[in-house]
């Protein structure tokens, strides 16, 4: 099967989990197809973040299937994963902007391999992307809450992902810099075709270009 074959970055069949004994997500049937730029929203405690942890593979279903990638293993590492709250809000939290970056390449450089000119003119040509270039050399604590999640944005572009998954990226961010990452989501979307499933307490009006919103409800995931 060829990497263009690949229509499902994201499938849920009949999913069921409850922490202890509260059920949480009750009956959840997704498919996000390659490609497609989708939100989901839902009330305070609906069950997203408990959705998004399935996903990502830190917890297991009760029932039910998720797959990702139609089981591709050599998309498997194909993921850029973006949370809720930029690295740090400690202005002297020590790592730059450029060495954040550089732990966006531990696929490719290994963990503990020191990365190259060809690296460093990737994260560079990244961050110049993104419009983020001049912030190279500052540390990453010194930057506003949009200005780091922008950087977090193209640290989980650097790797080339296949799909992009989001966890409330504007939280504490505002206006202006929501609009600037909703700009940049709709770029990443258009402009390499990087499939985008993000959770929101935003605007949904302000998610230029989104294809579906789905909400959370009661432990099922409706259409809006
Ligand atoms: N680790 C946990 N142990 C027990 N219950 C939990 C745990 N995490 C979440 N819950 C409960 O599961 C339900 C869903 O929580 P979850 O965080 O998934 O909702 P959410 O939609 O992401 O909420 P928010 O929008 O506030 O982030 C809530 O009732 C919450 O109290």
């Amino acid at each position: 099967m060829s990497e263009s074959n690949t229509k499902q970055m994201i499938q849920l069949n009949h999913v069921k989990f409850g922490y202890s004994d509260t059920e949480v997500l009750e009956e959840i049937n997704l498919t996000i197809h390659e490609g497609e730029y989708v939100v989901l929203t839902g009330e305070n405690g609906s069950g997203k973040s408990t959705l998004m942890r399935l996903i990502l593979g830190e917890m297991k279903p009760d029932e039910g299937e998720i797959i990702l990638m139609n089981n591709d293993p050599r998309l498997k590492k194909r993921i850029g994963y973006v949370s809720q709250n930029g690295i740090s809000k400690n202005q002297s939290f020590p790592a730059t902007v450029e060495e954040i970056m550089i732990t966006g390449l531990y696929q490719e450089l290994g963990l503990f391999h020191l990365p190259h000119k060809k690296h460093k003119n990737k994260i560079k040509e990244t961050l110049r992307d993104f419009g983020m270039e001049e912030f190279l050399k500052r540390r990453i604590g010194e930057l506003s809450g949009g200005q780091q999640q922008r950087v977090m944005i193209a640290r989980a572009m650097i790797g080339d992902p296949k799909l992009l998954i989001l966890d409330e990226p504007t939280t504490g961010v505002d206006a202006r810099s929501t609009k600037i990452l909703y700009d940049m989501l709709y770029e990443i979307n258009t402009k390499y075709n990087t499939t985008i499933f993000m959770i929101t307490h935003g605007r949904l009006q302000e998610c230029k270009g989104c294809d579906r919103i789905l909400r959370m409800d009661e432990g099922r995931i409706v259409e809006e």
